[in-house]
């Protein structure tokens, strides 16, 4: 868990604080997302957790120990960070990049050949073809996955991720979403995510802190905080497409009837979301879908009113 504790950050010569007397928890094994307008303190709120900023009040706690008093070669061992251009070593080939922290940590080479081979294919690279290349001769997606398969060497607990997303183009940018978040799942790591990106904070985050200057303005899981905002500036932050929003947070499972006579037009897999069945909807101008199951049998019947009814 990590806990920040009051903390305050008031960077030298400037009269206002860049974070203020916040306080937050992220509980362990869950992905929270930060956003907030530029300027509201999200990065130097981050870099705080890994020391790279000292908070000038306040502490912040890392299961209960103060970051401060830790040893911080230690504390950023337990911590992994993914930055937006990533900073891979130009020089270094993917390889060695991937193996900079189990070298520090003085690993032998055969442990350490395991591990790249199992973190380039947790990232969906083929070793044998991107061991021995540079970053250069990556795509921008390719590299962010190094990146962050460099950044779970070590299995730290914690993974600080600043804008991850932010240099991908839009198409790769969501397929690298969809895959880093089963992977953040499947490795069970306490994250922290800092975007600008409202999209991805609902979609990354099992909750989303919103900030504005230095303070922290509401922080709920993604549904709460779109049915719910908590004043007139978080309601306008998300922006008045929020109820569709919300609509891609609820599963079709949840709101369909009983499978009757109706299923014989375009059906709809049982893990889309509302917000999915609606678009479907919407562009064959149906009165609703049916449901089927991953085998692709009818398992129900979602109509527009149900989808309407979930959503008030
Ligand atoms: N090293 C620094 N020295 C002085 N002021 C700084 C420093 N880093 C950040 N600031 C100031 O602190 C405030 C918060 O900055 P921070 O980078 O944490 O915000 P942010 O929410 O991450 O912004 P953005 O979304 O634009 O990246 C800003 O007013 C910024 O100008």
């Amino acid at each position: 868990m990590i806990t920040l504790d009051h903390v305050t950050k008031t960077y030298p010569g400037s009269d206002r604080h860049a974070v203020d007397a916040l306080d937050l928890t992220i509980e362990t094994g869950t992905t929270v997302t930060m956003i907030g307008p530029s300027g509201c303190g999200k990065t130097t709120t981050m870099r705080m957790i890994n020391r790279l900023e000292t908070p000038t009040g306040g502490r912040v706690l890392v299961d209960g120990e103060d970051v401060s008093k830790v040893d911080v070669r230690t504390l950023r061992r337990r911590i992994g960070y993914v930055i937006q251009q990533v900073g891979l070593f130009p020089h270094m080939t993917i390889e060695r990049n991937v193996a900079t922290v189990p070298r520090l940590l003085g690993w032998e080479k055969a442990r350490t050949d395991r591990r790249i081979d199992e973190l380039l294919e947790l990232v969906s690279l083929d070793p044998s073809v991107m061991r021995k290349r540079f970053p250069h001769e990556l795509s921008g997606g390719q590299r962010q996955r190094v990146g962050f398969a460099r950044a779970l060497a070590a299995d730290p607990e914690i993974m600080l991720m600043d804008e991850p997303f932010g240099a991908i183009d839009p198409i790769t940018r969501v397929k690298l979403q969809d895959e880093f978040r089963q992977i953040l799942k499947k490795v069970s790591k306490t994250v922290v995510i800092v975007t600008h990106d409202l999209d991805e904070a609902i979609k990354m985050g099992d909750r989303i802190a919103i900030m504005r200057d230095g303070k922290l303005l509401q922080y709920d899981t993604p549904e709460a905080i779109l049915a719910h905002p908590v004043d007139d500036f978080v309601e306008s932050f998300l922006g008045p497409d929020r109820a569709i929003k919300r609509l891609s947070l609820i599963p079709v499972l949840s709101a369909m009837g009983a499978a009757g006579g109706e299923i014989s037009g375009p059906s709809i897999g049982q893990a889309a979301s509302l917000h999915d069945a609606l678009a479907l909807m919407l562009a064959d101008n149906l009165p609703g879908v049916g449901v089927k199951d991953d085998a692709g049998m009818p398992v129900g019947y979602l109509s527009r009113e149900a989808v309407l009814a979930a959503h008030a």
